[in-house]
């Protein structure tokens, strides 16, 4: 053997070394959340390269391997903008949410439902899971009512209220149905769009939609994938636990802002309605979801009672 296959060798041994640690530092918490749900929020910003997209079906398929019940909700706001401004439609956002009239509810849900979904649905499956893509209109599973939001008018100080077309909020989840997949090996994939109680179609921002069904179904955790490091505070580090008071303060001092409002929102409510906890975490990262299950320090920003 010449010195430079003995160096390749011990190079090798020392990578095995390395995955074994790995893997058995990984145990204690394979054992925590054995049973327990997982509510991911795949941000449509989150799934842009193929390779991360690849990574993301590969952990949440050893999720469920290793016993726990992923559910993931998935977004796409990018997508519908650039299917929005191909066909000529104009989009506005208000605090963060898509002002979404007839047309564009029907790009939405075209976008939403199919191809986002069903590409997710396929990444599983590719990789050895059960995915099954479903939106919130299968088995009544979101119904939804229209979302109000209110301002104050700054020179009147008159309460205004702002119509935001089919924007829907979650206002029922059929958890039994979700139930259901606890006890097989299907994982859903669940796009955000709601049923209205006369069969309309919302648009659901689907940070309100992972929040939503996480609380119905009492999830330890959920995990929302975006394409930030997680909160980041006025001179941009990482807060990496956060309390409501502060995040309220953030929001209205203006550090927090646009799409992170529905994020911090939504974490805050779940963790008030039977949520263990609520962490944003970094979709650009490889194996973001194993990084923040199986590792003693996680990542991103938690937002909850106890780690
Ligand atoms: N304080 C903040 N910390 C981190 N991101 C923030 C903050 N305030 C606003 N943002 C914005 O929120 C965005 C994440 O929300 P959004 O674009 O809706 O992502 P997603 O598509 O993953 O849901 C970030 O890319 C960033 O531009
Ligand atoms: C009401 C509302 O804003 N709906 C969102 C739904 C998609 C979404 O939330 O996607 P991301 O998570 O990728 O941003 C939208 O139309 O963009």
């Amino acid at each position: 053997m010449t010195e430079q296959e003995k160096l390749d060798k011990q190079e090798q041994k020392a990578r095995y070394l390395r995955k074994a640690k790995t893997l058995s530092e990984a145990l204690p918490y394979m054992r925590r959340y054995a049973g327990q749900t997982i509510v991911i929020k795949y941000g449509g910003h989150a799934m842009g390269d193929d390779d991360l997209s690849h990574s993301f079906a590969h952990d949440v398929v050893l999720m469920k391997q290793v016993g726990m019940n992923p559910v993931v909700v998935h977004g796409g706001g990018p997508q519908i903008g650039r299917m929005l401004e191909a066909l000529q439609i104009k989009s506005s956002f208000i605090d963060g949410l898509r002002v979404t009239d007839k047309d564009t509810i029907g790009i939405a849900e075209m976008v939403l439902s199919g191809s986002i979904n069903k590409g997710i649905v396929a990444s599983i499956n590719n990789v050895g899971g059960q995915a099954v893509g479903l939106s919130g209109k299968d088995s009544n599973l979101v119904i939804a009512e229209p979302l109000r939001r209110t301002r104050k008018d700054p020179d009147s100080n008159i309460e205004q209220v702002l119509d935001l077309g089919f924007v829907g909020y979650p206002k029922k989840v059929n958890a039994d149905f979700l139930r259901m997949f606890e006890e097989s090996s299907v994982i859903p994939v669940i796009a955000p769009i709601g049923l209205g109680e006369n069969g309309e179609t919302y648009n659901i921002n689907a940070d309100t939609m992972a929040g939503a069904i996480a609380e119905a179904l009492g999830a330890t955790r959920l995990l929302l994938l975006t394409d930030v490091e997680g909160v980041l505070d006025a001179n941009g580090e990482l807060i990496s636990e956060m309390t409501e008071e502060k995040a309220r303060a953030m929001i209205a001092d203006g550090t927090i802002s646009g799409g992170m409002i529905p994020k911090i929102d939504t974490c805050i409510h779940a963790v008030d309605h039977g949520v263990g906890a609520a962490v944003i975490i970094d979709g650009r990262v490889k194996h973001a979801l194993l990084l923040e299950l199986f590792t003693e320090h996680g990542a991103g920003s938690f937002i909850g009672h106890a780690k």
